[in-house]
């Protein structure tokens, strides 16, 4: 089996408090994994600890490994950079820049040195059909982002990452902001993609958890409680803690 992420014994603490209490989990490549568990369980946390997005919050100490391909993300000689451009994140709310369609998704190939035009229409061109908007916006690509829908700005901010070429796709609640529609739209779009890429999911939502993933891992306190197959683990969990969560007696 191939993992593209190991967490290793992973502690993460805000000052003197303890946010995540060794956390051994491994993803699988080109796989949807959920994370899953009651609200302050820690899910977003371990999810920033992925592409290292916590080093932005003061007062955060990590101990433990997360490997990805093998190597310790967290190594002094990590390019921090060049790792969040390979591990990609989606927020909770779509976050377009106040741009055209077209330069926010030619924005990062242009950071990272592609000056050529026609390679950058090209660029625009499959990020935004690997995204599945490109039929809804191929007539506008050069109007403002912000005038498109909350659900196709989501759309538009995993095309975003696209377009850098990532290997993994983080994404936290991406549909906790849309509509019913717009959310079976992001979770096909989910499914399309994790042929090409793995992909981490925070979410709330049970249904959804079970409709994408593949491998879900149950977190409380801090820890993690259960991990494994989605099925099972919604139709046969081990912890009882587990089965009390998804079967909605807490959280
Ligand atoms: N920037 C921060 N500074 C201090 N404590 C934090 C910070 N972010 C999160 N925490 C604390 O760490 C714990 C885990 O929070 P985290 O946001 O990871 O949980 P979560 O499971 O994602 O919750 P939610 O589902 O509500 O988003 C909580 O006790 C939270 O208060």
């Amino acid at each position: 089996m191939a993992y593209k992420i190991a967490a290793k014994d992973l502690n993460l603490y805000y000052r003197d408090m303890q946010a995540l209490n060794k956390i051994n989990l491994d993803i699988e490549e080109k796989h949807v994994t959920a994370l899953i568990g009651p609200s302050g369980c820690g899910k977003s946390t371990f999810l920033r600890t992925l592409n290292r997005m916590n080093d932005l919050i003061e007062g955060v100490r990590v101990e433990g490994q997360v490997l990805l391909d093998g190597k310790d993300i967290y190594h002094p000689t990590v390019d921090v950079v060049g790792l969040r451009k390979r591990v990609g994140m989606v927020f909770q709310r779509p976050n377009p820049f106040p741009m055209t369609i077209y330069e926010n998704i030619a924005y990062g190939p242009r950071i990272h040195g592609q000056k050529n035009r026609r390679i950058l229409d090209e660029i625009v061109e499959s990020s935004l059909q690997a995204a599945a908007l490109w039929e809804e916006v191929k007539d506008r690509l050069h109007k403002p982002a912000l005038g498109l829908s909350g659900g196709q700005q989501q759309r538009l901010c995993i095309a975003r990452l696209l377009a850098v070429e990532p290997n993994v796709l983080l994404m936290d609640e991406p549909t906790s902001a849309l509509d019913p529609i717009s959310t079976l739209k992001v979770e096909e779009l989910i499914r399309e993609l994790k042929g090409k890429y793995t992909i981490v999911i925070v979410t709330h939502n049970m249904q959804q958890a079970a409709r994408v993933s593949d491998t879900t891992a149950f977190f409380l306190s801090g820890e993690l409680v259960e991990f494994g197959n989605t099925e099972l683990i919604f139709t046969q969990p081990k912890d009882k803690r587990t089965e009390d969560y998804i079967t909605g007696r807490f959280g």
